[in-house]
């Protein structure tokens, strides 16, 4: 029995997103990983279909995570402050390359009084967003704190990160770009990818959003052919690479069928 709710014509993707800035992205190839695309294909994408993603917002408290999740969920904006108590969270279905795929979007208190609530949520997230406001520098400074105490309850060797500057509206173009220069150098130590949104506005909310979707994605169905044998020696592979800052990579070889 399905009790899912079946999938919105606007959250179908047949291609993959592309990132914001290539200085600070988790990969920037052009498509899905061809084993992906073939095992998607060939319907070989095990339980992936089934399973639902974990997703954690944190950051500093009133940075706009609540309105971020609900201008992409509800397509809404409060200009209102409201303290998240604790968590709170949203479901988002998607269908990517034809299978369903679902995300649990969590919105964690950024509040230090309701922290230590949140943070009992934080384990077996597969992405972390951690957000900052671009117009408050303390805010990105502490984006490291953040993800180290998400890190303490997560593997830091398979979860996805993405910094996410929000409340774009509230810059000017020149403040932006000065701040832009220290956020991907922050991305860049943090091995996560680099955003800039205004829920205000929805400018680029919808994009990164399913960016994580494509990416937490392509994990899954890659972490499920390893499971199944389908790896071979020389696929992908989590590196770091010094020179290009990309920190998934594939085989030198390019494959065309996964078989
Ligand atoms: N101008 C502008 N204001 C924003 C934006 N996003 C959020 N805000 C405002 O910032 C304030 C805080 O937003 P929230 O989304 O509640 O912040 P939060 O990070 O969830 O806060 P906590 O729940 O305390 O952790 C609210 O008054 C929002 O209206 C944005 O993109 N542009």
């Amino acid at each position: 029995m399905n009790i899912l709710a079946p999938v919105r014509r606007d959250r179908v993707l047949a291609e993959l997103p592309q990132c914001l800035r290539k200085e600070a992205a988790l990969h920037v190839h052009k498509d899905f990983h061809p084993r992906v695309t073939c095992a998607c294909q060939e319907h070989r994408t095990g339980t992936v279909g089934f399973k639902i993603s974990k997703v954690i917002v944190v950051g500093d408290l009133s940075v706009g995570k609540t309105c971020l999740i609900n201008r992409f969920c509800k397509d809404t904006f409060d200009k209102n402050y409201k303290a998240t108590i604790g968590v709170d969270f949203e479901m988002e279905r998607f269908e990517v390359l034809g299978v369903p795929f679902s995300l649990q979007l969590w919105d964690t208190a950024g509040q230090e009084r309701f922290k230590c609530i949140a943070s009992t949520y934080y384990r077996g997230a597969q992405a972390i967003i951690i957000v900052f406001n671009l117009n408050d520098v303390a805010s990105l400074e502490h984006t490291k704190q953040w993800l180290a105490e998400a890190l303490k309850e997560n593997d830091p060797s398979s979860v996805l990160l993405f910094l996410v500057g929000s409340k774009k509206d509230l810059s000017t173009p020149a403040q932006y770009v000065l701040m832009e220069k220290d956020a991907l150098k922050v991305a860049q130590e943090m091995k996560a990818e680099y955003w800039a949104v205004s829920s205000l506005t929805g400018e680029n909310v919808r994009e990164f959003f399913f960016r994580v979707a494509a990416l937490t994605f392509e994990a899954n169905v890659l972490a499920e052919l390893e499971k199944s044998g389908a790896r071979r020696i020389g696929d992908v592979v989590r590196i770091k690479s010094d020179d290009s800052n990309l920190y998934l990579t594939a085989s030198k070889k390019k494959q065309t069928c996964c078989s």
